[in-house]
């Protein structure tokens, strides 16, 4: 068959299957005025662009150009989302060109608001499959028809319980899903066509949205007990069924399911969950980096968590996991651990204890002064913390008193304040500067400007899981890891904490966001070459350094 006539035939059949509109309505094939004359002719997009062609670079100049015209927040995310909507490869290819500065906007903090204001602001459910509590028998066919015949490798679900630190947002938590796979693919190149954000309608406890005529969510309590956990199981089972090899990434679940399902389905499918598992790690490498600063050893350690709860827990294990790593003992372990939430120095007798939180408390013979534990500063006295780390959702908990007092105690005191989003975060980096005369290694959960005091400027590592988690996700897809066991996440947490410049004054505890790309591709293949190493990855993969590279996915037409 000439090639006159082949390009005739395929032209027919692929009007046959898809009219123009279809392939510019799809944002996995539009290249928009980036489609060349010949491929107008071949693809019947003749007269449906503008005349001229152009480049990628010339489509992101224009694209960054009306970016930087739009009103801050949530007006330019919503102007990349249309991009994104549109056109995905544009859309990574101006956001890895961007990255530090659109991360904040497409991600944290700026996706806090556009998830509050998902349902009223709705445009386009941007690939996402929405399973309902109330329709349990459409699971599947669900999963289906959002992945749309796509491969999907990789799963981010959220029953929108537990969102950053302002609680239960229904289905517009979706957009947390959305927001999280963008950040795997501009930072670990994994491919946008296999991913598939999740949203677990089971309802919501927010009263806002059930007044709120414009929610799209079930306009109802939210389902607990068995019927919930039978919609998860449901999900789990088919999306393994649908997605054979699919890796299932939990986000934003609330603190009575977050734990429980992790631990339900870790030991024979390959999860993780990102507040419990990927805060743990990026805390454990901000750790390790600000004691290649310090010099101070591990195991000498003081771990005050102020907020004992999902991510609070997820980070406590991980390092009583490390103590044990180095060879302490378990209940001598145990001793470097105090748990701080809303009832004050949990003990043994503490009503309301959680789950996670009932192997860290301490007991009240320990202390003559328990009555008056309920205060962060006392606590801070009585067990001299080396370590804090703030996951409270309780705005401006880290005081001036508190943390003098735990620089009187504490050489280089390690201050992580960490709540999500800006307006909840324990302390401001400068402030904990200002308050330790620069003494204190610092990190916080959303970016922030280096601090200059005294002459010197300190770089604040940003203490947040969308440094780690894209690495793990493509070590763990790269090897084909049938598991994710702890082993895996501490090669990532030891990889991304030995890259900081201990000598540089004012170094920061973790490397900068300019650099996620790069080390996200180191941390893929330690976390690949672990999965080797454990005998976890596929039968074929052998060599981590090409498995990971082979899996990249680059923003070009
Ligand atoms: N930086 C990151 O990567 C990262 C990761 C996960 C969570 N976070 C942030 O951490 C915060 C908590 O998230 P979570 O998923 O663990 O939520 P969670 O609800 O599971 O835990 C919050 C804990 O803080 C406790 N708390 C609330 N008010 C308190 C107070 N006044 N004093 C002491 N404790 C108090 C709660 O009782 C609960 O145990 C959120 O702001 C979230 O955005 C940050
Ligand atoms: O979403 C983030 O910014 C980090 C973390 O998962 C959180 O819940 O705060
Ligand atoms: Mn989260």
């Amino acid at each position: 068959m000439t090639s006159k006539k082949y390009e005739k035939a395929n032209r027919r059949l692929l009007q046959q299957v898809s009219n123009a509109y279809s392939i510019l309505n799809d944002p996995f094939q539009n290249k928009g005025t980036a489609f060349t004359k010949r491929e107008r002719e071949v693809l019947g997009l003749t007269g449906t662009l503008p005349s001229k062609v152009q480049t990628i670079e010339e489509q992101a100049a224009r694209v960054y150009e009306q970016y930087e015209q739009r009103p801050e927040g949530i007006q330019k995310r919503k102007f990349l989302m249309e991009i994104f909507n549109t056109n995905r490869t544009l859309f990574f290819y101006v956001m890895t060109q961007h990255l530090v500065e659109l991360m904040p906007v497409v991600y944290d903090p700026v996706i806090a608001p556009a998830i509050e204001k998902y349902s009223e602001i709705f445009m386009k459910p941007q690939g996402a499959a929405f399973l309902s509590v109330d329709d349990p028998d459409t699971i599947e066919e669900s999963l289906k028809n959002a992945a749309g015949g796509r491969k999907i490798k990789l799963i981010v679900v959220t029953d929108g319980e537990g969102i950053l630190g302002i609680g239960d947002w229904g289905a517009n938590g979706v957009n947390i899903s959305v927001g999280k796979l963008m950040v795997y693919t501009a930072a670990a190149g994994i491919d946008p066509r296999e991913v598939l954000p999740v949203s677990l309608d089971v309802g919501t406890n927010n009263q806002t949205l059930i007044d709120d005529p414009l929610y799209l969510g079930n306009k109802h309590a939210r389902v607990q007990g068995d019927k919930y956990y039978d919609l998860v199981d449901k999900f789990v089972k088919a999306a393994r069924k649908i997605f054979p090899d699919v890796f299932i990434h939990f986000e934003d679940f609330g603190r009575d399911n977050a734990t429980k399902i992790l631990n339900k389905y870790r030991e024979d499918i390959p999860i993780f969950n990102d507040d419990v598992q990927g805060t743990g790690i990026v805390c454990l490498s901000g750790v390790l980096g600000a004691l290649n600063i310090s010099k101070q050893k591990f195991t000498d350690q003081i771990f005050l968590t102020f907020g004992a709860g999902t991510a609070g827990m997820g980070i406590a294990n991980m390092m009583y996991r490390e103590m044990l790593v180095e060879g302490m003992d378990p209940e001598e372990a145990k001793k470097h651990f105090y748990l701080v939430d809303k009832q004050g120095l949990l003990f043994s007798d503490t009503p309301g204890l959680t789950p996670e939180q009932k192997p860290f408390v301490r007991e009240r013979s320990e202390f003559d002064n328990t009555d008056e534990l309920t205060n962060l500063e006392v606590v801070i006295k009585a067990v001299h913390p080396t370590v804090m780390i703030g996951t409270s959702t309780k705005p401006g908990a880290f005081t001036e008193a508190a943390i003098k007092e735990m620089a009187a105690h504490a050489e280089r005191p390690i201050i992580f304040s960490i709540s999500n989003p800006t307006k909840l975060i324990e302390a401001k980096a400068e402030d904990l500067i200002k308050w330790t005369d620069g003494k204190a290694l610092v990190a916080t959960g959303v970016p922030s400007d280096p601090v200059e005091y005294k002459g010197v400027t300190y770089n604040i590592g940003q203490a947040n899981n969308a440094l780690i988690y894209s690495g793990l996700g493509l070590g763990i897809l790269a090897s084909k890891a049938k598991l994710v066991p702890d082993e895996l996440l501490s090669a990532a947490a030891h990889l991304l904490g030995g890259i900081v410049d201990p000598e540089e004054p004012g170094a920061a505890v973790l490397p900068p966001v300019a650099k996620l790309q790069s080390f996200t591709a180191t941390e893929a293949e330690a976390v690949a070459q672990a999965a080797i190493d454990n005998g976890l990855a596929g039968e074929d993969v052998t060599d981590a350094k090409s498995a990971t590279e082979n899996m990249k996915w680059l923003p070009k037409y």
